[in-house]
């Protein structure tokens, strides 16, 4: 028998490992390690490649069809329609409740997270769908809406711009549907849509969205089942992007911030109130900010438009009342807040100087966010304020 050469047999090793897909999987594994430093390493290897593989073997059927609809349709016409229908000519009816939302929007499970492989697909491969200045000015500015997007350079939104193209639903047209597979990730560019999920035989709206905001990234980024239904509440137009353009740009920024702030959000008591799909968008909303010894983070008096969670080090909070010399009447550390009070009251205004004392981490919300995801809690922050034993407490 002939042994082969060490050249051809490094070749054909390397041939096996490039058919295989191996680098790229274990970049991929390594890559969402370093993103979850599980602390248990070897535990989440066994569970993120057997769900891997499982994702993958779906996922290859998945592009496929897609593949085979895009051949058919190769300008992306009707793909509303063809996200929609695609579970219903496989399995008949559609069952909103056949799948759930992915384990670490349940309840009480938060820690059992599922990640899709990262693609591999090269940026430069991604779809270009040709379109005029004002599109690209109009997606420039609902992306700059989000913060999603917030980390975002030049040239990858030129790229994402691309990469999108237009749609336009009627009121009452469902754009997602409970239970079904999806590769798609919209992003409202006018009009409002609501969100729906059905559990136990009972549908239940959980929320609605508008101009700037986006949906659909938790089937692209967990590879699970359509977590809620999507319905128009008004004639929608969206700039929407596929699955390789969502992975290649957003996966990695998105997954680890939520995967960063969801145990420590779930530590702040007044975010107890929120669901963990809640609390993952606040993730996407904040926005760490760092200050040194002495810095003043807002001033009693001046007008304020940023909400605060203290993530590291502790911050004092100083009072003057008129003809008095400042006086400190509290000091926060994490997961304590600060900051609400000029966003719930009438005239804006700051009721305490807040300074850093060391070195001080803080995520901020800006007024939007905080009105849009922390608004339905705004009885409890004001009753909270109590504590602050303000005179003034019953202007706010
Ligand atoms: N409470 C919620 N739970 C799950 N998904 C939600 C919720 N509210 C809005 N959504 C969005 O609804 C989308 C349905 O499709 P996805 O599961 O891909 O991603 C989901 C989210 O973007
Ligand atoms: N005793 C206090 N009096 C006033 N503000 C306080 C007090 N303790 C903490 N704070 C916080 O300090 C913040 C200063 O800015 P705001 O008035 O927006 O919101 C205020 C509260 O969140």
């Amino acid at each position: 028998m002939q042994g082969k050469s060490p050249t051809a047999s490094k070749r054909d090793l390397e041939e096996y490992l490039a058919s295989k897909n191996v680098r790229n999987i274990l970049k991929d594994l390594l890559q969402h390690i370093c993103i979850e430093r599980p602390p248990n390493p070897i535990e989440f290897i066994l569970q993120y490649l057997s769900t891997t593989h499982a994702l993958e073997t779906t996922e290859a059927v998945a592009t496929e069809e897609h593949q085979a609809a895009e051949e058919h349709n190769p300008v992306g016409e009707d793909l509303l329609d063809a996200e929609s229908q695609s579970s219903e000519e496989s399995d008949g009816e559609p069952n909103p409740e056949a799948m759930v939302p992915p384990p670490q929007y349940q309840r009480g499970r938060r820690n059992a997270i599922a990640v899709a492989p990262a693609s591999a697909v090269k940026i430069e491969d991604l779809p270009k769908y040709p379109k005029d200045d004002t599109a690209r000015h109009h997606i420039g500015q609902v992306l700059a809406k989000n913060l999603l997007f917030s980390h975002l350079d030049d040239h990858q939104k030129d790229i994402l711009i691309d990469a999108m193209f237009e749609r336009n639903a009627h009121t009452a047209e469902v754009v997602i549907r409970q239970g079904e597979q999806g590769d798609l990730f919209y992003i409202i560019g006018s009009g409002e849509v609501e969100y729906h999920i059905t559990k136990g035989g009972v549908t239940q709206c959980v929320g609605r969205s508008g101009p700037g905001q986006s949906f659909g990234e938790l089937a692209l980024m967990y590879g699970s089942p359509r977590a809620a239904t999507v319905v128009c509440a008004t004639d929608c137009m969206f700039w929407v992007m596929d699955r390789n353009t969502f992975r290649s740009i957003l996966l990695e920024t998105t997954l680890s911030k939520r995967q960063r702030y969801q145990d420590f959000l779930a530590q702040v008591p007044i975010l107890s109130q929120l669901t963990p799909y809640e609390l993952s968008t606040v993730s996407d909303a904040l926005q760490p900010s760092t200050f040194t010894d002495g810095q003043v983070i807002v001033q009693q008096g001046e007008l304020g438009d940023r909400f605060y969670i203290v993530e590291e080090g502790c911050v004092i909070v100083t009072r003057v009342d008129p003809g008095q010399t400042p006086m400190e009447v509290n000091r926060l550390r994490p997961p304590q807040f600060f900051g609400e009070i000029a966003l719930i009251s009438a005239n804006h205004c700051r009721r305490a100087t807040v300074t850093a004392s060391g070195n001080v981490r803080c995520l901020a919300l800006d007024r939007d966010s905080f009105t849009r995801l922390l608004g339905p809690l705004e009885d409890i922050l004001k009753r909270n304020t109590t504590q602050y034993n303000l005179y003034f407490s019953s202007q706010i």
